[in-house]
């Protein structure tokens, strides 16, 4: 059998005495009665599959102590009710949530109705909610909930606002179909724009959507919503013919009846129902639908299993909660609640400025979510986001994580408006607000304002009196359109500009001619190379020792360099590629591109060939242990530094640090060995004392390194 995807149940509440367990069966009835009438529960579904995890647990342990009004094994965890009798119960489905557990389900399966299942469907497990439609003579004349699984509501009124669900069949046949009701993205995001158009509260995700607008009556928008059939079954006063012989088809077939007579259903899309033959087949299409998941326009919560044949249906049987013939294989929760803590906005390439969710970290599926994308400010008013808000985060496979809604009924009054900036955030322009996404009105200049002055900026190559008001003014006289057009600037050119006299020229020209004399770590750094800061260009400057030889490495080579893996690997060489022409006219403008004291790497021996001569630079050169007093060493500066290191910025002590060979980092930890204390220092080096990690002046240590100190200007 293949892997199963990554599943796994919610770890279980802990629920350490009875009178615990009574508020949690409480705080779960309350949850649930919420979600299944308006969709407004105050947990998310991970934090309530938790919580009924710990009661049936507790439950398990004390057996005579079960509360009468405990979700536990009933239909919706009993919290949900309705006057409309089912003429055949409507269950909720069983759980597994991995593959060894589905393996031991089919097998039980088989073995309750002694034979081997020959057809098993696997499909999608829709996130909205169970609704039975009611056809009579063809005609759709009734809507109704999946209530208490034996009684539920009728919410006809909403017929003509589902699409998949047509007013007439193919044929006059009377019937029920059973399908699940959903918003699709799409719907979602038009319902909660119609809402707070209307001064209503958006819903938090498009579960509660359908659920609350399911259930709604007279409103003034028109919000649409979408059927998925996954079942059909007769009716008293079904007529002999197709409906009557629907018990004995198998499912698949059912199915393909529900499609013939045009109901919608999910075998039009990329996770289609498919038969598969036998039980060892069915992982590997759970796999396919898992997969497909975080592309679908509409949520999944897991993949239904049932079995195909009619008679193994009708000797499974079902139980009071579920049937014994289906079970649902859980996909991981993608949807959590957090908290809004800000908004960034951040310039794109072309100039376009994007506002960005910053999050109460938050572990969605296996990974830490701290920013989500907002597409553009009107997505923030469309959904009414405010500043602290609850809200609820989608993220699923590699889709970025995206804001829904916030959970609007968890509000408590102190939320705050989101501000939106008046002035572009990257160089001060004017913002273009006339369409959906803004943009700095000085488009793809922005761009260049903000890229030449981080390569004029302190820590890259520090030319002196060049400001982002300088380099904007650079950039609208047309002088200079990138950093290499920095070099290229003349005394005349200078002198046109305003507020530039002889002496700031003249200086300006010659902070420009220094800045050709950086090291390469700095020089690569400017650069701008996404996904390489300050201390990851100081890795790569040394490990490769000059721009040719770093030019030169594959994604392969680039992972020598500490910290570097196969995704940024890529990602450093596809972005040098996209820079050669300017790197190449800073070479031209004599730009220095290597790096003091660095030695470039040996060139791999190539497999079996060649290399007979043996010797060369060898082990040594190939494996950049670095030399120097630090070798080895990982360091820590804190406080201010005092006698031949008084000037240099903390970024410059790193620096120092890496060119004598040991590794910097900013905070103490177990790995640290070496602490540089200044005056000043405080919580670091009480760290670094409790953990027993040598501290030194920044005179001891001016002596250690005083041969890789840079030279006094
Ligand atoms: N957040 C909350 O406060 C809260 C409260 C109660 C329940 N819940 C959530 O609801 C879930 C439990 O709800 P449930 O009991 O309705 O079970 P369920 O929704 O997880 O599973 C059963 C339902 O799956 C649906 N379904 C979708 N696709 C199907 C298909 N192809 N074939 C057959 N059925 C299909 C049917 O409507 C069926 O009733 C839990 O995951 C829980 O997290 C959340
Ligand atoms: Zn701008």
């Amino acid at each position: 059998m293949t892997t199963s995807p990554a599943v796994s149940a919610a770890p279980a509440a802990v629920i350490a005495d009875a009178a615990a367990y009574a508020e949690a069966v409480a705080t779960a009835s309350r949850a649930a009665a919420a979600y299944y009438a308006t969709g407004e529960s105050a947990l998310d579904d991970d934090a309530y599959d938790r919580l009924a995890r710990g009661i049936a647990a507790w439950e398990a342990a004390h057996p005579e102590e079960v509360a009468a009004d405990s979700p536990t094994g009933k239909v919706a965890g009993g919290a949900a009710v309705g006057d409309v009798p089912h003429t055949v119960p409507m269950l909720s489905l069983d759980n597994v949530f991995s593959a060894e557990q589905l393996t031991a389900w089919t097998a039980s399966l088989e073995r309750r109705i002694g034979r081997t299942v020959a057809a098993w469907s696997v499909e999608p497990k829709l996130d909205g909610l169970a609704v039975a439609a009611r056809y009579e003579d063809g005609r759709l004349t009734r809507l109704i909930t999946r209530g208490d699984g034996t009684a539920g509501e009728d919410v006809s009124h909403a017929v003509g606002t589902v699409i998949g669900l047509p007013d007439a069949l193919a044929e006059p046949v009377t019937l029920e179909i059973r399908g699940e009701v959903l918003m699709t993205q799409e719907q979602f995001e038009q319902a909660n724009a119609a809402r707070t158009a209307h001064g209503a509260a958006p819903f938090a995700n498009p579960r509660n959507g359908a659920a609350g607008t399911l259930r709604a009556r007279d409103r003034a928008y028109r919000v649409e919503m979408t059927f998925f059939g996954y079942g059909a079954l007769a009716l008293p006063g079904t007529a002999p013919g197709l409906a009557a012989r629907l018990a004995e088809l198998p499912h698949s077939a059912v199915m393909a009846e529900v499609v013939r007579l045009g109901v919608h259903t999910a075998a039009t899309t990329e996770v289609a129902p498919r038969v598969v033959a036998a039980a060892e087949d069915v992982p590997a299409r759970i796999e396919e639908i898992a997969a497909a998941r975080p592309g679908l326009p509409f949520g999944i919560d897991g993949i239904v299993v049932k079995a195909d044949p009619a008679a193994d249906r009708a000797e499974a049987g079902s139980g009071s909660r579920a049937p014994r013939w289906a079970v649902a294989y859980k996909l991981p929760a993608v949807e959590k609640v957090t908290t809004l803590l800000g908004v960034e906005w951040n310039v794109g390439r072309t100039g376009v400025i994007a506002p960005r969710a910053v999050l109460e970290p938050v572990e969605i599926d296996g990974s830490t979510v701290t920013y989500a994308t907002l597409h553009n400010p009107a997505d923030i008013t469309r959904r009414d986001l405010r500043i602290g808000d609850r809200v609820m985060v989608h993220k699923s496979g590699d889709i970025i994580p995206r804001v829904e809604a916030p959970v609007a009924h968890l509000r408590t009054g102190a939320e705050r408006a989101v501000e939106f900036p008046s002035v572009c955030p990257q160089c001060g322009s004017g913002i273009d607000t006339s369409e959906q996404r803004w943009r700095c009105e000085r488009g793809r200049d922005c761009r260049v304002v903000a890229s030449v002055s981080y390569a004029a900026g302190r820590d890259q190559l520090d030319i002196e009196g060049l400001g982002t008001t300088r380099v904007v003014q650079l950039v609208d006289a047309g002088l200079v359109s990138d950093l290499a057009d920095l070099f290229l600037l003349t005394r005349e050119q200078l002198l046109t500009l305003d507020r530039m006299g002889g002496t700031s020229t003249d200086n300006l020209l010659a902070a420009i001619e220094g800045a050709k004399g950086r090291p390469l770590s700095r020089v690569f750094c400017a650069l701008g190379v996404r996904g390489t800061g300050r201390s990851m260009s100081r890795r790569i400057a040394r490990h490769f020792a000059d721009m040719e030889h770093i030019r030169a490495a594959d994604a392969e080579a680039l992972q020598g360099v500490e910290g570097i893996g196969a995704e940024k690997a890529r990602t450093v060489v596809a972005e040098l590629a996209g820079l050669a022409p300017l790197i190449d006219r800073l070479v031209a403008a004599g730009v220095n591109m290597t790096e003091p004291g660095a030695t470039p790497p040996a060139p791999p021996a190539a497999d079996g060939t060649g290399g007979t001569d043996g010797g060369g630079p060898g082990e040594e050169a190939r494996e950049p242990a670095a030399a120097g007093p630090l070798a080895g060493a990982a360091v820590v500066v804190t406080g201010a530094m005092t006698g031949a290191l008084e000037k240099l910025s903390r970024n410059q002590m790193n620096e120092l640090v890496e060119r004598a060979g040991g590794r910097s980092s900013s905070s103490v930890s177990k790995r640290t060995t070496l602490l540089v204390a200044g005056e000043g220092a405080g919580s670091k080096r009480e760290k670094a004392a409790q953990l027993g990690i040598r501290i030194v002046t920044p005179d001891e240590f001016a002596a250690t390194v005083a041969d890789f100190l840079p030279p006094a200007s």
